[in-house]
């Protein structure tokens, strides 16, 4: 079996993706790698909510999603940024389809506390052999996040989440944050590598804020035996021999990395 790697896209960069990163996912192919794209799009689910006037708010940076909002979100990732992603990616030539993650049970879910976050889930499973029977007739995944409930209900999941879930139950090898920013930013310099222990000081300090914040957290989560560093890293940048550069999230030294919460179906 080929590595698989999760390139989580942001959606504060979708729209400015550059033919380097295409350029970037053509590489990882030509190297025998697996590209899976999972994506995000919350300034574009944001600006839709605004125009239309549904409430919503941040809680722990989870989007609170009612109905009415579950349905521009479901419009605006499955319609709006899964298809944009697709569609530059075979203009690119890289074969490549776009998914729900509702599609084909790929990602499963419960809610993780309606009265709170209404439609917002918690992902428990994901169907990673359908992800190896597409990625590995040559085609790139291209998965919005949006997960289905035991009963049938459409979830938002957060995107970062999705993605170190999606990397976990399919066993990458790699996972990659691509984003508007080089890396973790500490006193404006890039910080090349980080780790547990620091991350929670990093939080607790205030240098790591905002979107910033799912996007570790999804990491550390994540990590494995299989996987044993995650990037966070520029979308357009050029990538080297060694792969992407920016940040390096890996566990602390001696510590249990094998705590698999997600089943793969
Ligand atoms: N220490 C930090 N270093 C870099 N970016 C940070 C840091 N803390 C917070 N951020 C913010 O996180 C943003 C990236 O997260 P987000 O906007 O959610 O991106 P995406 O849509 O790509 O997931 C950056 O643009 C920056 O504003
Ligand atoms: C529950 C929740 O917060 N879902 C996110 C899903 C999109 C996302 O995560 O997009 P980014 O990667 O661009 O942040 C939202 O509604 O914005």
């Amino acid at each position: 079996m080929q590595e698989i790697a999760v390139i989580k896209c942001g959606g504060s960069i979708v729209d400015d993706l550059s033919d380097q990163f295409f350029h970037n996912i053509k590489t990882l192919q030509q190297n025998g790698v697996q590209p899976v794209i999972v994506h995000g799009g919350g300034p574009a689910i944001q600006k839709m909510l605004d125009t239309l006037e549904i409430d919503f708010s941040f809680i722990d940076g989870l989007r609170t999603t009612s109905e009415a909002a579950m349905d521009i979100v479901e419009m605006v990732l499955s319609g709006q940024i899964n298809n944009l992603i697709t569609r530059k990616l075979n203009q690119a030539g890289i074969q490549a389809a776009g998914f729900s993650g509702s599609d084909a049970h790929l990602i499963q879910c419960k809610p993780i506390d309606f009265a709170t976050y209404g439609y917002v889930g918690e992902v428990t499973a994901v169907n990673a052999r359908f992800l190896e029977k597409i990625s590995s007739r040559g085609t790139v995944p291209v998965i919005a996040p949006i997960a289905l409930s035991q009963d049938g209900e459409r979830y938002n999941v957060n995107a970062d989440t999705a993605a170190g879930a999606i990397a976990q139950a399919a066993g990458a090898g790699e996972l990659v944050f691509v984003t508007d920013v080089p890396g973790i930013i500490e006193n404006g310099a890039l910080r090349q590598s980080t780790s547990e222990s620091e991350i929670e000081a990093l939080i607790s300090e205030g240098v790591i804020d905002g979107g910033m914040i799912p996007k570790v957290k999804a990491a550390l989560s994540c990590l494995s035996d299989s996987l044993q560093h995650v990037m966070i890293a520029d979308a357009n940048q050029v990538m080297g021999q060694d792969g992407f550069t920016g940040t390096r999230i890996t566990k602390n030294e001696g510590a249990t990395t094998d705590d698999s919460t997600v089943s793969n179906i």
